[in-house]
């Protein structure tokens, strides 16, 4: 029997914002599951957030994600679209691959990393890092296609933000290839000065500093 996927969304009263069911049929057994999974509050985008319809550069470019300094990385590139998303889109190639001519599973799900990320981290412009990361995969996905990726911010709740993402194949509206949920817990900048790599982040503070990328990672609320 075919998977169904129903996802609902309803408003709550002054709370606002999310409360979605998210219905599973997986050969007549059903789950119900609540995303986000806590009450929220609806997300709070930065004054200072890209516009909509703004093409984003790479926020580091060292990411495996999004990065130009990694040669068989995925090279994502993400455009802010209405409301609280993100519209990405990434063309698996030969190093993506992990059954013969099919992306690699992890793969997939880190791009949706990356897509959620950048949803989170460009809208909220706050540091945040990924606290747990859910994947569907509905359909395999070719090496040569390209996935459309559609991230939206869900809710937030304290430091909790919960954001999920839709992956089309072949085309914006193409069939669904992978979803996903995630949750990303906001963190102080010391997260990555304690925990990164010194002579990385002189690296990225420096190319901050070039006029061009002063965008770059004016994550301060
Ligand atoms: C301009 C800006 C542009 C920026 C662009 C950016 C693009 C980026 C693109 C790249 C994107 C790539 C991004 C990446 O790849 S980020 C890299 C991958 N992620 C990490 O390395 C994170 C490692 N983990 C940690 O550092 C800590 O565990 C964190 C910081 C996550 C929490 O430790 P901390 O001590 O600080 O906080 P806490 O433990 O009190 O937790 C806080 C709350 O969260 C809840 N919780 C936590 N974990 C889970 C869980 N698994 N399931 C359910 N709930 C969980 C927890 O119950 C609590 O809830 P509550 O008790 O308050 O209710």
């Amino acid at each position: 029997m075919p998977h169904v996927l129903l996802i609902a969304r309803r408003a709550v009263g002054h709370l606002g914002y999310v409360s979605a069911v998210r219905v599973v049929s997986v050969d007549g057994v059903h789950s119900v599951q609540q995303w986000p999974p806590v009450e929220t509050q609806p997300p709070q985008v930065h004054p200072k957030a890209p516009e909509q319809g703004a093409e984003l550069t790479s926020h580091y470019s060292e990411c495996f994600g999004c990065g130009e300094d990694q040669p068989g990385g995925l090279h994502m590139s993400s455009t802010i679209g209405a409301g609280h998303v993100v519209h990405s889109s990434f063309t698996v190639s030969a190093e993506h691959q992990g059954a013969p001519g099919l992306a690699h599973g992890g793969l997939l799900s880190c791009a949706f990393d990356e897509a959620l990320g950048t949803v989170v981290g460009q809208l909220l412009r706050k540091p945040a890092v990924t606290g747990k990361l859910e994947t569907d995969f509905r359909r395999p996905v070719p090496v040569g296609s390209t996935l459309h990726i559609t991230a939206e911010l869900d809710g937030t709740a304290g430091r909790k933000v919960y954001a999920s993402a839709r992956g089309h194949l072949g085309a914006p509206d193409g069939p669904v290839a992978v979803e996903a949920r995630a949750l990303f817990v906001v963190v102080d900048l010391e997260h990555f000065t304690e925990h990164g790599d010194q002579d990385a982040l002189k690296k990225l503070r420096d190319s901050a500093r070039e006029p061009e990328r002063t965008d770059r990672w004016d994550i301060n609320p």
